[in-house]
């Protein structure tokens, strides 16, 4: 049976809510919704409640989100093969049809109407949509281990922001319609980029100087050796996290992308478990926040 909501526990947590609340008044969050942390379909209607209320309570979200289990599903149904550099989908031709078209069609609608469904107005939108991401090929090197010589690796349309124009994010913004982004961008020569969104949300965040971004994922936050999270995090102790080797895999672009929003002025980056409910709104509304808090 569920608790009344009257009950002196749920009226201390409305209280203490109340200076988060106002903290938080007029403020812009980022939130990254991997696509690890959708699952079914009830988790996506209760992700799209809580944007809901955030919108209700005067926060600005703006929802940038992943998908790529739904876009490994569609590729499994088309006997297309996959494969992964560096936690990046090599992307060729037909690919990056196959990943614009789950990432802008499907995944991104059923975002933006799940929080419509919850009484606040949601747009889908790419990257590609007013500009918003002007992305460039991404290059990345690897050090060849019998050769010892520095070599490029192709990703093919694999691309970075290299820039953000979030002029289209502030007019949703302002008619208090929350912008859900698909991490797509477009380059100089009109050629489509596919950008993972981790980085797409990161860059997001510093061209909105965010107050806060949140990244949602599968795990608690950043895990120690033992496997117990770490409550909060220096960059310095980042660094020297991924220096050791514990923080590795797809951990690691989630950690730097919290680092180069930091560097660009979002004033905390905090990697939590979205498959948890509410974990939005304890970290933001709480003092002990669930997730892995990444600070200058
Ligand atoms: N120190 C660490 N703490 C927590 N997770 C880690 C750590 N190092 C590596 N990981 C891995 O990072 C993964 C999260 O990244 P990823 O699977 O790419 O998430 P998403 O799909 O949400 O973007 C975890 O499931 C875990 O396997
Ligand atoms: C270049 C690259 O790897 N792009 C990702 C974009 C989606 C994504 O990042 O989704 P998650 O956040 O759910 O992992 C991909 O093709 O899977």
């Amino acid at each position: 049976m569920t608790e009344p909501a009257h009950t002196p526990d749920a009226m201390a947590i409305l209280a203490g809510a109340l200076p988060f609340l106002k903290r938080y008044d007029d403020a812009t969050v980022v939130v990254k919704y991997g696509g690890h942390a959708m699952g079914e379909e009830e988790t996506a209607l209760r992700f799209g409640r809580d944007i809901a209320l955030l919108e209700q309570v005067g926060v600005n979200p703006v929802v940038v989100h992943g998908g790529g289990p739904q876009i490994n599903a569609m590729l499994k149904r088309l006997n297309v093969k996959s494969t992964f550099v560096q936690g990046l989908r090599v992307t060729d031709a037909e690919m990056l049809d196959v990943v614009e078209m789950v990432l802008a069609g499907p995944v991104n609608k059923q975002v933006a109407e799940a929080i419509t469904r919850a009484g606040v107005m949601a747009v889908g939108i790419s990257g590609k949509d007013g500009g918003l991401i002007r992305a460039r090929k991404l290059t990345r090197t690897y050090r060849d281990p019998d050769s010892n010589i520095e070599k490029v690796l192709d990703l093919g349309f694999v691309g970075e922001p290299a820039s953000v124009d979030p002029k289209v994010l502030r007019l949703l913004i302002g008619a208090d319609i929350v912008p859900v982004v698909a991490p797509v961008g477009v380059g100089e020569d009109g050629q489509t980029y596919n950008i993972n969104a981790d980085t797409a949300a990161g860059a997001i965040a510093g061209a909105l100087a965010a107050e806060r971004l949140l990244m949602l994922t599968d795990v608690p936050g950043v895990l120690d050796t033992d496997k117990r999270l770490i409550p909060e995090m220096t960059v310095a102790e980042v660094k020297a996290g991924i220096e050791a080797g514990w923080i590795n895999g797809g951990m690691i672009p989630k950690v730097e992308t919290c680092i180069y929003a930091i560097e660009r002025g979002v004033k905390g980056a905090v990697i939590l478990d979205g498959r948890v409910p509410h974990a939005i709104l304890a970290e933001l509304f709480t003092d002990a926040g669930p997730g892995t808090l990444i600070r200058p």
